[in-house]
């Protein structure tokens, strides 16, 4: 009670009148609020929640809990109240960070309040962390509010309960979706770590290393985008074009990290591809990717400053590539840029074992072939069937020297100069690709390369073994002077990994040899090598409609 000197009943009079002011203002600032709320005028409708709040909070530290108690559960209910709905609009705005704080607060007031528990549940949902999302929604499910709602509620309990076994054990399945022709919604995935962790690396900096021996096919990560920026891009459309989806996916990226603490010290952990840099930079725990992880979980790796965010998407976004646009079911201009945490971890190497492919917003990486426990996982960030000079410009233009074992390989032969010769033979597009192959195959045999190193070659020379393999005449002419189709494609696929070239290769070679691609033994093989291109698949036809085996070429 105020110190006015007047008489206690008069004080009290004077107090129910002011409460009745503060009730009414309270109450038209709540119907403006919803107002504003339901016409999706977010920072409008946060700027009238944020004052009911405040009235709010003054009104309880002048309510005596003794002699008013319902007025002050009142206020209270109306402050719980306004949390939440002021909680709704962050979220719609996607500032997940203030919005579940506004949560952790109306609930601190009602611990079960139904329309909170449904709003953190879908921010957590948004954020990724299926289990504690299905918490809040179970909480929201016992609320007698739930029952008139129960469609809602148990849709996202169903949702909720999908998504965490898949971020589990990591076992959805595109088969349907491929066979249906991409037709329909993006299957639902949800993120996975699977047999994976971040080590320093002999390559550069740090990389993500199997741990445990896995089979071709295998899903290693599925991560989530931070951000994406997608266009329709013909091929004429010029360098402006590619800038301003550039400057769009910079600025969704920014965002993001400005809303999102937890993505913004994510962020911080990744190169700027400086060499002092990335040997100064620490290997990050493995559970801070879980998507369990709490959002507040601190600086973990501090917030990026916008000159070093720049340098840092320069090194590690990627573009969603062709098979991407094929999985996606887009024309070939499509053309899409984002950001991916965790596979941003990978090294190159022109000796891949991983690859990537992208659903939605999501990128799915899976073991390209047959890989150990310990052994690092390397994609191709370029064309690896290229040889040494072409892919030394490639990584260039990235801003590396590669070091992987391929290039230390043909960095380190004597037969250098041999090698320069037939590049540039290839590179001139000389006619006779047979006499090509046939020279680096003799030249192999007198320089006693085998193994992969073997493979590495014929990978570099990709494009000459190709012509020569996909050509009839040009293997009847050489005959067993040139090693069969099998042998090469197992070589090159166990040197630089499956690759949709070679695969076509191997397809032909068979189509021509006995019995087609029809004949179980080499349908195995090619299914094989496609479960290393696309992942593996729970129906065989799926991986055949990707390889465009099945008869709808
Ligand atoms: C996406 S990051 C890969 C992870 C990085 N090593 C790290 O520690 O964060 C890309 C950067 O890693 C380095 N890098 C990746 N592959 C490499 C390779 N084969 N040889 C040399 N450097 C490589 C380059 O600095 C490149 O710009």
């Amino acid at each position: 009670m105020r110190e006015t000197g007047i008489s206690n009943e008069e004080a009290m009079e004077f107090t129910v009148e002011e409460e009745k002011e503060e009730e009414e203002r309270i109450q038209n600032l709540r119907s403006k609020a919803t107002e504003l709320l339901l016409r999706e005028e977010y920072k409008d409708s946060i700027k009238t929640y944020s004052q009911i709040i405040f009235l709010c909070q003054e009104s309880i530290s002048k309510t005596d809990p003794k002699s008013s108690q319902s007025r002050l559960s009142n206020i209270k209910r109306t402050l719980c109240l306004a949390f939440s709905n002021r909680a709704e609009a962050w979220a719609r705005q996607s500032e997940f960070s203030v919005a579940l704080r506004d949560c952790e607060a109306a609930l601190s007031i009602e611990k079960s309040h139904f329309k909170t528990l449904l709003c953190k549940g879908k921010i957590l949902l948004s954020l990724n962390r299926y289990g504690a999302a299905l918490d809040c929604f179970k909480q929201a499910n016992l609320d007698p509010h739930a029952t008139e709602n129960s469609d809602m509620v148990n849709g996202l309990l169903k949702k909720c309960k999908k998504l965490k076994s898949l971020s589990r054990g990591g076992t959805f399945d595109i088969s349907d979706w491929v066979l249906g022709g991409y037709r329909g919604k993006t299957p639902e995935l949800a993120e996975y770590i699977g047999p994976v962790e971040i080590k320093k690396s002999e390559i550069s900096g740090r990389g993500l290393f199997a741990t445990r021996n896995v089979e071709s096919g295998t899903l290693m990560v599925v991560t989530r985008a931070v951000a994406v920026d997608r266009a329709i891009m013909p091929q004429d459309s010029g360098e402006n074009a590619h800038l301003v989806i550039w400057k769009n996916f910079i600025d969704k990226v920014v965002e993001t990290a400005k809303k999102c603490e937890h993505v913004s010290s994510l962020i911080s952990f990744l190169s700027t591809g400086e060499c002092e840099d990335e040997r100064a930079l620490e290997a990050p725990d493995m559970e801070v990717f879980r998507s369990e992880a709490e959002v507040g979980i601190g600086n973990v790796g501090g917030r990026v400053d916008n000159e070093r965010l720049r340098s840092i998407l320069d090194v590690n976004s990627v573009l969603e590539d062709a098979i991407s646009a094929k999985i996606l079911g887009k024309n070939a201009d499509y053309q899409g840029v984002g950001l991916w945490i965790l596979a941003s971890f990978i090294n190159h190497s022109c000796d891949p074992n991983v690859r990537r492919v992208h659903v939605g917003d999501y990128m799915v990486v899976h073991a390209a072939r047959d890989v150990k426990a310990g052994e690092e996982l390397t994609l191709a960030y370029f064309d690896v069937l290229a040889p040494r000079e072409k892919r030394r410009e490639m990584a260039d233009n990235w801003g590396f020297v590669c070091g992987c074992k391929r290039c230390l390989f043909e960095d380190g032969v004597c037969f250098k100069n041999d090698m320069r010769e037939m590049e540039m033979a290839m590179g001139k597009g000389v006619v006779d690709v047979g006499s090509l192959v046939y020279r680096l195959e003799e030249g192999m045999r007198r320089w006693m390369v085998r193994g992969r190193g073997k493979g590495y070659l014929r990978a570099s020379f990709w494009e000459a073994y190709g012509k020569v393999l996909g050509s009839e005449k040009v293997m009847r002419k050489w005959g067993r002077k040139i090693p069969a189709a099998e042998a090469v494609v197992e070589s090159v696929v166990q040197a630089a990994g499956s690759h949709e070239r070679i695969v076509r290769v191997l397809l032909e070679g068979l189509r021509r040899g006995a019995g087609g691609v029809n004949g179980v033994v080499e349908m195995e093989k090619v299914i094989k090598l496609g479960r290393g291109l696309y992942g593996k698949m729970m129906k065989k036809q799926a991986i055949g409609a990707l390889l465009q085996i099945d008869g709808k070429e």
